[in-house]
């Protein structure tokens, strides 16, 4: 069964890494999110206004999928991570039966 969880990225990249390197990093980390993307794995993706961190949801069929793609991020090395497993909400309007 899927599941869906919400997980946030803080990215810290070392001030002194060398721009190429930088860019081949990003462009590497852009085309992997995208793949995801594409799959239907990673349903959004939201910039965290002012911070270098993103908001995403991802769709996948165990805990162990979900640490599979994170782990295989480029930027792994240089982020923190906070996941959080979702629920539906029994206030959903989407969730509830007609006339509910
Ligand atoms: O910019 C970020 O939030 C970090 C990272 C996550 C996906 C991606 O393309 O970049």
């Amino acid at each position: 069964m899927t599941q869906l969880y919400a997980v946030r990225m803080d990215v810290a990249l070392p001030p002194d890494m060398d721009p190429a390197a930088r860019g081949d990093l990003l462009a590497r980390e852009k085309a992997y999110s995208q793949e995801w993307q594409r799959s239907g794995h990673w349903r959004h993706i939201w910039r965290c206004v002012g911070e270098y961190a993103n908001l995403s949801v991802f769709a996948v069929e165990s805990n162990e999928e979900l640490h599979s793609i994170l782990w295989g991020l480029p930027l792994f090395p240089h982020m923190t991570m906070t996941i959080t497993p979702l629920a539906g909400h029994p206030s959903d309007i989407a969730l509830a039966g007609p006339g509910a």
